[in-house]
């Protein structure tokens, strides 16, 4: 997943409000950041590995002046982790256009082909969202071709439909295009989230937003309209106005793990909250902790993503909650944090038992997830070092099985330690004494609750279904060859201790 967010405004101090609502979706992307803004007649542009608050400075505020922009925080899930492929990307035909993505492509190599070998394009990194842009650009230019350059939205969406038609993955995009104004789209199963969002400018008409999650409009006064439909797109012109198109037929597969993981729990995805579905993962958990028989002394979340689901436990099975691990605020997400000997460590530094919680107790820790399983196994041995006597898990969410090819780096097989186990199997490696799993259909079903117009979610890493369906070699492709996270262990410099400001020069 990355964070995306776009401003249209009247005022010439876009800068400042893109940097508070990429704060806002820090979570979402730690390994490099980006911003662009227009002025009507220039982009301006600053991106580099690192966090929001590193890579800007206050005097950025002066050279990022515009009145337009958008900006990016990203957690690779394709090509490499230099500082070339942070985004927004450019190219400078048919129009400027500058784009931020957050999804991933599957049909990358197909495509790379064409935009390269067909369109004679010129790619300068590895990165799936730069051969999106080409993509993109190049269908523009074909409906230029066609309608001529009269009316550059007509030309824009015609270039949006087609690029759907060819490009398969997840993608929730925003662009920023030289004469016309911000364009935004999402792919025709909406995997990743997009919503828009309107504030009053002052009677001088209307300023618009975009955003990856609506925790970003608030802080800036917008105030969400709603999510962009699967398969729409939204385009903001010069002037403040909104036009919309439904560019291909539609049909709604939200990512399943955006409620599970990836979004703040204050966030409200396509009409459900993210916080009341992990209550209602705590609520069918219970089922079956109660159901065990087991003797339990306390439930204690791993924080602090789950702290909802551990709360609805304790609230559903009478079983006291208790605040067990401390959580350094110092440390960042390991789960997203690139390589698996640094993501090792770093679970060591960021969570530190009280023993008090532990000594002689029945312990059952609840997490949001078990994914490579690191977090919960360094955790299980931390509280028998503070003296458990038994220490049962529960995860929130069914075992990961399956890679995602949607934007979240889980992308081998091998690396997820549900990979090819019995669930017994899993509770000796974890070295629990017992390991409860959320049901697919109880997790399903805390989703839906939320909306239940939504049919159908994308469930993939845990049940191998893939909505857009993939090529017959993709996985083995992706098993063998492009792991970021191997490529990243692999890049000079990096080697064990991993820190972004090593990659800032790329
Ligand atoms: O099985 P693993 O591969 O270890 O991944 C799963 C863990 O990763 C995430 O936490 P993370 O520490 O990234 O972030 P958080 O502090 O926001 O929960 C998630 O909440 C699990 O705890
Ligand atoms: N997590 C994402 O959305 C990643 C976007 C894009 N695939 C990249 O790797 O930069
Ligand atoms: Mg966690």
């Amino acid at each position: 997943m990355c964070g995306i967010l776009g401003i249209a405004s009247r005022t010439d101090e876009v800068f400042a409000e893109i940097y508070d609502g990429l704060l806002m979706l820090q979570h979402r992307g730690q390994d490099a950041s980006g911003i662009v803004t227009y002025t009507g007649e220039n982009f301006r542009e600053r991106k580099a590995n690192g966090l929001v608050k590193d890579v800007f400075k206050a005097e950025d505020a002066e050279t990022l002046r515009g009145k337009i922009g958008m900006g990016h925080v990203r957690y690779p899930t394709a090509g490499s982790l230099s500082a070339a492929e942070a985004q927004p990307f450019f190219v400078n035909a048919p129009y400027g256009i500058y784009l931020v993505h957050n999804g991933n492509i599957t049909n990358t190599e197909e495509q790379r082909e064409k935009v390269t070998a067909k369109y004679s394009r010129h790619l300068r990194t590895t990165s799936d969202s730069e051969i999106l842009l080409n993509v993109l650009a190049d269908k523009v230019a074909d409906a230029i071709k066609v309608n001529g350059n009269a009316d550059p939205i007509r030309n824009l969406f015609a270039g949006v439909k087609m690029t759907m038609e060819r490009i398969q993955g997840a993608y929730s995009v925003i662009c920023l295009i030289a004469g016309v104004g911000m364009l935004a789209f999402r792919d025709p199963h909406g995997i990743r989230p997009l919503s828009v969002a309107k504030r009053d400018a002052d009677g001088d008409g209307d300023d618009y937003a975009f955003a990856s999650e609506d925790v970003a409009f608030g802080i800036n006064g917008f105030t969400k309209l709603r999510d962009l439909k699967p398969g729409e797109a939204m385009l903001v012109d010069l002037d403040g106005n909104l036009h919309e198109f439904q560019a291909v037929e539609g049909n709604l597969t939200p990512c399943i793990f955006e409620y599970v993981y990836l979004a703040r729990p204050d966030s409200l995805l396509d009409g459900i909250s993210v916080y009341k579905t992990q209550m209602r993962m705590g609520q069918t958990l219970a089922k079956q902790i109660e159901d065990s028989g087991l003797d339990i002394d306390r439930i204690i979340p791993v924080p602090d993503s789950a702290r909802p689901v551990a709360l609805e436990v304790a609230k559903a099975t009478g079983i006291p909650y208790r605040e067990g691990l401390v959580k350094n605020r110092y440390v960042g997400r390991t789960f997203i944090m690139p390589g698996q000997a640094e993501r090792q460590k770093s679970v060591r530094r960021k969570l530190n038992a009280i023993p008090l919680e532990f000594d002689g107790h029945n312990v059952l820790l609840i997490d949001d997830s078990i994914v490579r399983g690191n977090t919960i196994k360094k955790i299980v041995q931390m509280c028998r070092e503070a003296g458990a006597k038994k220490v049962y898990i529960a995860s929130a969410s069914p075992p990961v099985i399956y890679p995602n090819v949607y934007g979240i780096d889980m992308p081998t097989k091998h690396e997820l330690v549900a990979n090819g186990k019995e669930i017994e199997e899993i509770r000796e490696e974890l070295g629990a004494d017992a390991l409860f799993y959320q049901n697919l259909d109880d997790l399903i079903w805390a989703a839906q609750e939320g909306n239940p117009e939504i049919k159908q979610f994308d469930c993939s890493c845990f049940d191998g279904n893939y909505i857009t369906g993939l090529g017959d070699s993709y996985l083995e492709t992706l098993e063998s060859s492009s792991r970021v996270s191997q490529k990243i262990e692999d890049m000079p410099g990096t080697g064990s201790s991993w820190n972004a400001a090593k990659l800032a020069s790329g």
